[in-house]
Formats: structure tokens, sequence, C-alpha cells
């Protein structure tokens, strides 16, 4: 070996591959201000699309008059649900099952529905064209308190609905009722309950909300009347689903569609449903023949598109006097707003709530669920939320809380006692999930060490004593949450969409010169996908991830994917980025024993290519391999280097962590500070660690802000009382804690690589976190459980309620 021969830790490190914290690539253009996003999609002769929007909650519409509209210079047209009829889109289906007006049709069911769409030469002209369509509306009774939705004399809402019994989820109770999903089993459950030595019974709701991020939704339609062709550049988390959508209700040949997601600022599920934007600009487009723009404003985004949680959950434990858990009853009641536009798989109505009995094991449990409609925008899936599991760990994560403030034990003591132990997994839960793999105690005990748990402990009563002589104003909890996720939807046995199966895919193709483009059915939105994907190749097939460009969002050239959201990039793409590289791999394997005269098996793997075995000297190199593909394959043998892989996963990943949060609390201001926040994450094989932290300190963000202030409010007649950033808490650097990350590596067993999902994780288990900091710095006051957010105001308001204000 000469000094010129690169070590094996030096071939190693060029490939930057997994486990390495490679540089993202797409902040090379994100940073320089040289993204391309859907309003850098500029057209000639392009059009602009605005809406009329409903002021009220409830009303029917009596008469659209654009007379005046019209008359604006630049205003080309004014769409109606009339005009829609004509082409039958009026009205469109939701991936849920449900039905959704495009434009108000009769009627309006909450405020800033659209209600026509005026399409103009520029946006100037579309925002005062808007102001000059005249619309009467008769308003009438709104249905915003979720608890009155199915009162008898409660308003109809949906008359489209009318007499209709079942909907997509079975039978409905009520007008105003969509499903009722229930899971576990009843009997058990009401048994454990009847023998149980301890129980409670609690409300614990979490907050409509928002995931606003900040490019808001926005497409560009172009139909071509030569070719018949509609291109839509939008942004879309999952491309290939909204083709297929717009094929099935514009009844245009799939081939005749491209769908484009450029860069996307930011995605956290807003991004997953179709919106009647879409379809305006497409019809617009078709109409006019031109291109159609359409970009939403901050408002319409905050309190028109697919909003997050609204779980209302009354939840019950049973356990010993020892504090081992022995039931877990939940009712929830799920406001679904207008429509059920929830972007669930198919067959789950509450998305995957059932992972509610967490990380215990519970013997028994039970589960029901009433989606209901009522006057406030729809949509439902979205914010790091993975299908209600955010509710889901917020539910028992609280409850675990209430049961150890019931049985005077300490919270984290009571956790280590019911977890699922490493030896239960694969673990059955009662509610019909496999959990793949997990080391709950391992996680638990080195968070609380890291913290110095049981001197916080120490510190806290301390403080509570001078509280109470007086000697402080000042009031400290101890949050602790120990999450565990599901995310990778998912296996086609119980995932699809439409119909269509939840796998995922990538095609890699190699050059000769030995790089390669890898495309997959996800989309980044942010999440950093063209520096992971290329370095689970890089290390699958020893090419430098620096070689491989990765390429997503285009339907004419990605393979079909399902999309970005639920944190199922990585345990599902993921997969069939590993499983397409291997397919490359044993060509390769082929092509270099042919070179190097010797059979195939006895080669083996060494980095970035082949060697004989028992003869080091004796390799070819991955990029040698390459160039073979194209110059010298083996007789008989195609040329070229290139794979594809459609992949359907065995089962879902069970990501998880410990979190605890340290936070005062000044009862006579109820401001707050955060002292503290651990976060220690297990999400499997860890594709690039520094990627990983940002998706933490990105989801704890979220999670503080959802906690601590965040919430999309309504008055009683249905107004949106925080429609905007002056009313919506958006945590900047000021206000945000600093955070503290941590790991622990239990790989999924299923996955190719052992990498599962961990994008949402931080929000998933921040919230409660967070809550339980709060929650247990006023319990001593007497309190059991305060509802989020929770903002000085509310600090300020429980304190006094318990009080310790006068
Ligand atoms: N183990 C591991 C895992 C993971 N990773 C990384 O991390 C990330 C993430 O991943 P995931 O978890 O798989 O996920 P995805 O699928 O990709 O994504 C999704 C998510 O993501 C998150 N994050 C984020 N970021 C950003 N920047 N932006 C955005 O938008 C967002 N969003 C959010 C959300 S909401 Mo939903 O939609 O609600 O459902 S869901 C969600 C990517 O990059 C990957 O690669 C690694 O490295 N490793
Ligand atoms: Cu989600």
């Amino acid at each position: 070996m000469n000094d010129m021969t690169p070590t094996r830790e030096q071939r190693e490190a060029k490939l930057e591959g997994m486990g390495c914290k490679r540089k993202r690539v797409e902040d090379i253009r994100f940073t320089q201000g040289k993204g391309n996003y859907v309003d850098d999609v500029k057209l000639p002769g392009m059009l602009h699309g605005d809406f009329v929007r409903s002021p009220h909650a409830h009303a029917r519409v009596k008469k659209i008059d654009d007379t005046e509209a019209l008359k604006v210079p630049g205003v080309l047209a004014v769409i109606t649900a009339e005009t829609l009829k004509t082409v039958n889109l009026a009205w469109m289906p939701t991936l849920a099952g449900d039905v959704q007006m495009v434009l108000a049709d009769g009627k309006v069911l909450f405020q800033n529905q659209e209600v026509a769409f005026v399409v103009a030469t520029d946006r100037y002209a579309a925002d005062d064209g808007i102001n000059k369509v005249v619309v009467e509306y008769e308003p009438l009774p709104p249905l915003i308190d979720p608890f009155k939705a199915m009162d008898k004399d409660a308003p109809v809402l949906r008359e489209d609905l009318a007499g209709k019994t079942t909907g997509a989820h079975g039978p409905r109770k009520h007008h105003n009722h969509i499903f009722e999903w229930t899971v576990g089993d009843k009997d058990l459950t009401d048994a454990a309950f009847r023998k149980a030595e301890v129980t409670f019974k609690e409300m614990i709701s979490y907050h409509r909300t928002h995931p606003s991020p900040l490019e808001t939704c926005q497409c560009v339609c172009s139909f071509d009347k030569i070719r018949g062709e509609l291109t839509i550049w939008g942004t879309f988390q999952a491309p290939h689903v909204i083709r297929t959508v717009v094929a099935l209700i514009a009844k245009l040949p799939e081939q005749k569609i491209h769908v484009i997601s450029p860069d996307i600022g930011g995605g956290f599920g807003n991004k997953v449903g179709a919106y009647p934007g879409y379809i305006c600009a497409a019809v617009a487009s078709i109409v006019t023949g031109k291109p159609v723009k359409w970009v939403e404003d901050r408002i319409e985004n905050l309190t028109a598109t697919s909003f997050a949680r609204d779980y209302h959950m009354t939840t019950e434990i049973a356990s010993t006097k020892e504090g081992k858990v022995t039931g877990l009853r939940v009712h929830v009641l799920a406001d679904h707003g207008a429509f059920d536009a929830c972007a669930d798989p198919s067959k789950w109505p509450a998305g995957f709530f059932n992972i509610v009995t967490g990380s215990y094991d519970f013997p028994t449990a039970h589960l029901s669920v009433d989606g209901i409609y009522t006057n406030k925008a729809p949509g439902g899936v979205a914010y790091r939320c993975s299908f209600r599991v955010t509710e889901a760990a917020y539910c028992i994560e609280r409850a675990m809380d209430i049961l150890a403030q019931k049985l005077g034990m300490d919270p984290a003591e009571l956790r280590l006692k019911n977890f699922i132990k490493p030896e239960q997994f694969p673990y059955h839960s009662a509610l019909g999930w496999e959990y793949d793999s997990g080391d709950y105690a391992t996680a638990m005990k080195k968070a609380m060490e890291t913290v110095k748990y049981s001197e916080l402990r120490k510190e806290q009563s301390a403080l509570r004593e001078a509280f109470k002589r007086g000697e402080t104003r000042e009031i400290m909890g101890v949050g602790v949450s120990f999450f565990t996720e599901i995310v990778g939807a998912g296996p086609s046995k119980n995932c699809d969409i439409l119909g269509i199966a939840m796998f995922d895919s990538c095609e890699i193709r190699l050059h000769p010169t030995g790089a390669g483009i890898a495309r997959v059915g996800s989309k980044s939105q942010g999440q950093g996908h063209e520096t992971t994907w290329a370095q689970i190749i890089a290390t699958e097939i020893g090419i430098p991830a620096d070689d491989i460009m990765v390429e997503e969002g285009n339907t004419d050239t990605a393979p079909y994917g399902l999309g970005t959201y639920g944190s199922r990039s990585t345990p599902v793409a993921g997969a069939a980025i590993a499983m397409a590289a291997r397919k490359i791999k044993a060509k390769a394997q082929m092509i270099a024993a042919y070179k190097l005269e010797v059979h195939e098996d006895d080669l083996e793997w060494d980095i970035d290519g082949f060697r004989v075995k028992g003869l080091p000297e004796k390799t070819m190199s991955m990029k040698d391999i390459c160039w073979a593909a194209y110059n010298s394959v083996p007789p008989g043998m195609e040329p070229g280097l290139e794979a594809v892989s459609y992949y359907d996963p065995p089962n879902m990943t069970y990501p998880f962590g410990a979190y605890i949060c340290v936070m005062n609390i000044d009862v006579d201001t109820g401001v707050y500070k955060v002292r503290r926040f651990y976060a220690l994450d297990d999400c499997g094989t860890r594709i690039n660690p520094m990627i990983i932290e940002g998706q933490v300190h990105g989801g704890l963000t979220e999670a503080f802000a959802i906690a601590m202030g965040q919430e999309i409010r309504y008055d009683a007649d249905g107004n949106v009382v925080t429609g905007s950033f002056m009313d919506f808490f958006m945590p900047t650097a000021v206000e945000t804690p600093h955070w503290e990350t941590d790991f622990t590596v239990t790989p999924s067993p299923h996955h190719p690589i052992g990498a599962k999902g961990v994008g949402e994780s931080p929000n998933v288990g921040g919230v409660p976190a967070f809550s339980n900091a709060v929650n247990d710095a006023f319990s001593f006051l007497g309190s059991t459980h305060i509802q989020m957010p929770h903002d000085y105001w509310r600090n300020w308001k429980a304190a006094k309620d318990l009080g310790a204000v006068a």
C-alpha cells in the first residue's frame, strides 16, 4: 500500500453514508434565495384567481351578483357553484369518504368558506374584483360547541346528507354525526373497571390548532388545449395522489396530467389534502385556455385549510393500589368541522388513535370515537400529527400523570412500573397494534439520570414549602412524557388511500462514470430528503452521497409514491431506497465476478466495492463496476445499472422517546419560564444525526407553541378570533426554550436498515411534557387537570381559581 492509497476510514468518510452528519445539500440553494417555489412559477399570459369568502359561519346563500365585479378592469370571470355544476365539480370527494363543497352551494358552513372564484389578469385586479361581488346571505344559527352537536334541536348543518343513516364509516346516529369507531374489548374492559381498586375519569381536551407552514397553500394550473394536457405545480405533499384524484374527478386520462411539487416551504400535513383552490384554478385554466395561479394569504390559510386536533377525550384508567394499570377506557368526541376531510388512510376514521395505550402494558382497553360536524373549517390530520397519534399520546401521558397524582406516586416511577418490557416485543397491544421494538426503561432511566430527576423533585418540594410559607410566588413543575409513536403507513393489509395501497418507491439509475440519480415517491417539504436519501444509497452501494442526485415531486419522472406525511418517508420510501440499492448491488456483484474471473460467491463487499475473499488485493470498486456495466457485462446480461423498488412494509415502525420539561411559573402573572427541556429520541438506526437534531428542534418548538399558547379559537358566532399571526401564537427565537437532545438506538427489526421515523416524534412527545409540567406545578394546590393551551392568562386564572391569587 503506498501513501496515496486511501485508508478504510478515508474511503468510508468519503461516502458520507448513514450515520454521517452530512450537511444538507438543499440548503445551498435555500440559503441563497435560489429555491424554486410555486410562487416562482411565472408563465406567459398567466392569470390570477382569488376567493370571495363567507363572513358567516352558517348561512343560506340567497344570491351572488357578479355584475359590478366583472366591470373591474382586468377581471375576466367569476366562477360560482353554478358554473362548476356545468362540469359536475361543485362538490369534490374528500380523502375520508365524505364530499365537500368546492364553492358554496346553497349555503355556507364555516367562516371564510369559498363562495366564488374571481379570475383576473393580476392578483390586485382579482382582489378588487372579490370586493365587488355582492353575496346575499341569510344567517342561520351556528353550531360551534361540539358538545351540543348531537342535541335533539341542534341546527342541521349538512342538508345534502338528509336522510342518510350511514356514512363512509358505518351508521350515523344524528344529523350532525359522521361516524362511530370502536376498538377493543368492551366487556373485558368494563369488568376490569368493576374489579379495579383505583379508577378515575377525566375529560382531556386537545384544542384546535393549525400547522401554518411559512409558505401557504398554492398552485399554478396550465391546460394545453392542443395536447389536452393539464400541468399543475402545487405545494403538494403527495403529488401522485393529487394526479390520481384529478384524473378521477376531472375525467382526464392520467398520463395527460403532470403534477409537479417544486420546493415546498414547509408542509406539516397542511398540504396533504385537496383544496377548492386547486379545482377552481384548474377549471379556470381549462375555461380560459391560460395558466391560472392561486396563492392563499395567511388569514385564508389559518382559517380555511386543514386544522389539527380538536379532540375531546374522556379518559378512564383502572389500576391496582400499587399502580399497576389494569384497564383503559377512552371516549373521543372528534370535532371535524363542516366536512369530514381528514387525510387518514381510508379504513381509519380516527387515524391510529388506537395507539392510545401508549408505552404501557394494558391488559385490556376499549376505545370509541364519535366524529361530528360543526360550523368550523374542515381538515383534521395535520401538524406533525401522524394520524391522531399526538392526540393519543397527549391523552395517555396526561392520564398517567393524573393516575400518579391520585395514587400519590411519582409519575416517572409509575411509568417505569407499567412499561412494556424489552422481552415482550413484538408486543401486541390491547387495541390491536404489533409494536416492532422498544427498550423503554433504558431510555427513561437515561433521561432521569441526565436531568438528575430526584434532585429536581427535592428542589420542587422545598419550593412548595417555601410557597406555602409565603416566601415565594413561584411554583415549579417537572413534566415527564414517555411516548410511543406509530409511523410508516403503511402495510397494504391495513392502509390505503382511495384504494391505493400505501407502498412507496425508488428508482436508482447509475451512470457510466460512477454517479447516479435516485427518484423517490416521497416529497420533501424541508425535511432534507435530498441529503439523507443519498446517504442510504452511499452506504448500501459505496457511491459517495455527493455523486447521487435525488429527485422527488414530479409525477412524470418519479415512480408512483404515496407522498410524505405521517413520518412515513423513512419507514417506507427509505426502505424502498435500500431495496433498490440492493438490487443494483446484486447485479454489480455479477459484473465484478465476471471481470475478476471468480465466482460470485467468492466475492465480499468492502465499503465501496467488492474484493475476492482471502485475496484482499483483488478488488473492483463500484465506480469501475459502473463503467463495466456500460462497457463489458457478462455474456447474456443486459447492459446498464439501474433498479426500481416498490416497498410494501410488513409493519409500521414504533419510535419512542423520553422527554422531561422543568418549568417555573409566577402565580401572580402566569408568566412561565422553561428552565430545561430534555428530549431523548429513539428512532432506530439514525441516517443523519444532524438532520434528526434539526427535526427534533423544529418539532419541539411546535410542541411548545401548541402547549403554551397556540389555538384556533372560535367565538360563539363562529368567528375565528385567532386568524392571523397577531393572535395566533408563533414562537420566535426569543420565546423558544433551549433544547437538549439525546438518543438511544433500538433498530426496527423489519426495516431493511432498521430505521424508524422521527419527524413527528418531538411534537407527539413534546406537548404532553409541557402540559404535564404546568399541571405538575399546580397539582399541590389541588388541581387535577388544567386544559391547554397554558398561556400566561390561563396560568394566572388557574392560580386564581385554586385560591393562590387573591
Ligand atoms: N432514523 C431516521 C429517521 C429520519 N431521518 C431523517 O429525518 C427526516 C424526517 O424523516 P421522517 O420522520 O421519516 O419523516 P418524513 O416522512 O420525511 O417527513 C414527514 C414529517 O416531517 C416533519 N418535519 C418537517 N420538517 C420540515 N423542515 N418541514 C416540514 O414541513 C416538516 N413536516 C413534519 C411532518 S408533519 Mo405530517 O405531514 O402532519 O403527517 S409528518 C411530518 C428525513 O430527512 C429523514 O431522512 C433520519 O435521518 N434518520
Ligand atoms: Cu400526521
